[in-house]
């Protein structure tokens, strides 16, 4: 089906708080006047929830995920990474797949570090951003990401119809949570790969609590995806506080701005 008529989900950016209500607005100036076609349907390659899987299998029973992460809201510029380096030394410490940011003013990244690094790195790769338009996906898609992020905190009741679109486009999708309410929608949605971050993107505070506790009541509730728990892990004893609970560990920063990206990676996952 092509989505030429499709109309855009809505959005209510609005109501999204603190830091994390500017970004997103800025992000949606900048898709304002873009085209929300999506193209021609592709197959899903589930090439990210495969390694995540696999990766939980050989490498013990937590996959990483590991962010190339230049700068942040919470603590300004990290490292001036070369992304393609950095995706290469990621993968060479062990990483399952990479997420790199796409979001330049607070994150300081760019949509051809993606194309680099899909171009140069042998594992999948997630487009980090803050999706607001479906431009975004295709976009994502066309430089051949295996993924994108979906927020629940910015697309809300939106967040199925971007699920679907992910979908057409054959991406998979990390559907990320904060919160119950926010949970109890990805779980609504049908999504097969459900993040929690630690990090309350509106105030930007940290709190390690939240994964386990979240990965618990998708559990409870039945759900059957792949859960990862994002954000704030810089030792090996805050890992350890999500081993056996979750699928993978997103990280960026600890790892990012350790001036050794292999071994950082290696020594945090204690292998
Ligand atoms: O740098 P950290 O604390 O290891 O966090 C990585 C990742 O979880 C974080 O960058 C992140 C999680 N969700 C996001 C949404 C948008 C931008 C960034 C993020």
């Amino acid at each position: 089906m092509s989505r030429a008529s499709a109309a855009l989900p809505p959005l209510n950016l609005r109501a999204v708080p603190g830091v994390l209500g500017q970004i997103v607005a800025q992000r949606a100036g900048d898709y304002e006047a873009a085209d929300p076609e999506l193209g021609p349907q592709r197959s899903a390659q589930r090439r990210f929830e495969t390694a995540l899987r696999l990766g939980s299998q050989e490498a013990g029973p937590l996959s990483l995920i590991a962010e190339v992460k230049r700068a942040s809201p919470s603590q300004g510029a990290i490292a001036p990474l070369d992304p393609v380096k950095a995706a290469l030394a990621y993968q060479d410490g062990g990483a399952s797949a990479l997420s790199v940011l796409t979001e330049p003013r607070h994150f300081d990244g760019h949509l051809d570090f993606l194309r680099a690094v899909v171009g140069a790195a042998a594992i999948p790769a997630l487009r980090k951003d803050f999706v607001v338009h479906p431009a975004m996906l295709r976009e994502a898609a066309e430089a051949g990401a295996a993924a994108a992020l979906l927020m629940v905190s910015v697309l809300g009741e939106a967040t199925g119809a971007y699920l679907e679109m992910a979908s057409h486009l054959g991406l998979d999708a990390l559907v990320e949570v904060h919160d119950d309410r926010e949970l109890d929608l990805a779980l609504a949605t049908g999504a097969r790969i459900i993040g929690v971050n630690n990090r309350d993107l509106t105030t930007l505070h940290i709190d390690l609590a939240v994964s386990p506790r979240l990965i618990r009541r998708a559990r409870d509730a039945g759900f059957e995806g792949l859960l990862v728990a994002e954000s704030g892990y810089r030792t090996p004893a805050d890992v350890t506080q999500v081993r056996g609970l979750a699928d993978a560990v997103l990280v960026g920063s600890s790892l990012a701005g350790s001036g050794d990206l292999t071994r950082a990676a290696r020594d945090l996952m204690e292998r």
